[in-house]
């Protein structure tokens, strides 16, 4: 027996106010792995994602979660799909008067109506696991950048989601920072085996914990593999792709290294 794709996309387009941004966008996203879609600014990662985590109707398209047309999803069913995922944004997106324990109780209490205790109980748990058990009571604005992300990503992670979705772990974050979230993200992948979808631009974040990637271009699919897979694609823009944004990539860390030094 096959065993079945977690999310299938197929033949995806998409339209901010009647301009397209996405074109027949198609590939799977196999369940346990990690998925990193990566392209430059503007290619269409988060509209992507968007569509993905039901935030933007697929039509023309398709998704399909677990073999389930996620365009004819009743409100119930997406309502359960919700349930099933997690989503880390790009800024964190904590609410910035409720104190780190209190972001994370959010989605126990939206979603379930488990006692204050479990939820307590619940989110020590989530803390514990992103190495935050110090900072419950914390405020969002006593946090450094990544100290915010794995904040978030407690909060992304509240619902024991089976599914979870990042978008650019690693922006706004030093290199170190950047380094610490991607084990964690591979620790969830390995301990809690969840399907992971990550967006980045960052390339070696990005081939440190992808299974499987996506490289995007111009909101078209450029092409899809393995890590290995797509080192050794010979395409001519994927080829220009890589090669710039190690280059870029690398005056970054060069650049946070001089200010670093020059302190
Ligand atoms: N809310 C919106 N309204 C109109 N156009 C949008 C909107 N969001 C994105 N776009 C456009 O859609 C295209 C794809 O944007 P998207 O944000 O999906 O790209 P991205 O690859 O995630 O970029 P970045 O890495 O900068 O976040 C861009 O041309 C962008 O200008």
């Amino acid at each position: 027996m096959t065993s079945l794709n977690m999310i299938d996309i197929k033949g995806l387009n998409s339209y901010y106010k009647g301009r397209q941004v996405l074109f027949d966008v198609r590939f799977s996203i196999p369940g346990r792995q990690v998925t990193v879609i990566m392209g430059r600014s503007g290619c269409g990662k988060t509209t992507l994602l968007r569509h993905l985590i039901g935030l933007k109707p697929t039509a023309p398209g398709q998704i399909f979660i677990e073999g389930n047309d996620l365009g004819k999803f009743s409100g119930e069913s997406m309502e359960a799909y919700r349930r099933r995922i997690g989503v880390l944004f790009q800024s964190g997106a904590l609410f910035n008067s409720l104190s780190v324990s209190q972001n994370i109780a959010v989605p126990l209490k939206v979603h379930t109506r488990l006692p204050d205790e479990t939820i307590g109980i619940m989110t020590l748990i989530k803390l514990n696991l992103v190495g935050l058990s110090d900072f419950g009571d914390y405020m969002p604005s006593q946090l450094s950048g990544g100290m915010r992300k794995r904040a978030g990503l407690a909060r992304a992670l509240a619902m024991d989601p089976e599914i979870l979705f990042v978008d650019e772990p690693s922006s706004g974050l030093d290199p170190i920072t950047a380094a610490g979230l991607d084990d964690l993200i591979l620790e969830l992948r390995d301990t809690l085996r969840m399907t992971i979808i990550v967006v980045t631009h960052e390339l070696e974040s990005a081939f440190k914990i992808a299974d499987q990637m996506v490289v995007m271009d111009h909101g078209r699919l450029l092409a899809s593999g393995t890590p290995e897979e797509i080192r050794n694609n010979r395409d001519e823009t994927v080829v220009r792709f890589l090669e710039r944004e190690a280059d870029e990539q690398q005056a970054g860390t060069e650049k946070y290294l001089n200010r670093l030094l020059s302190r």
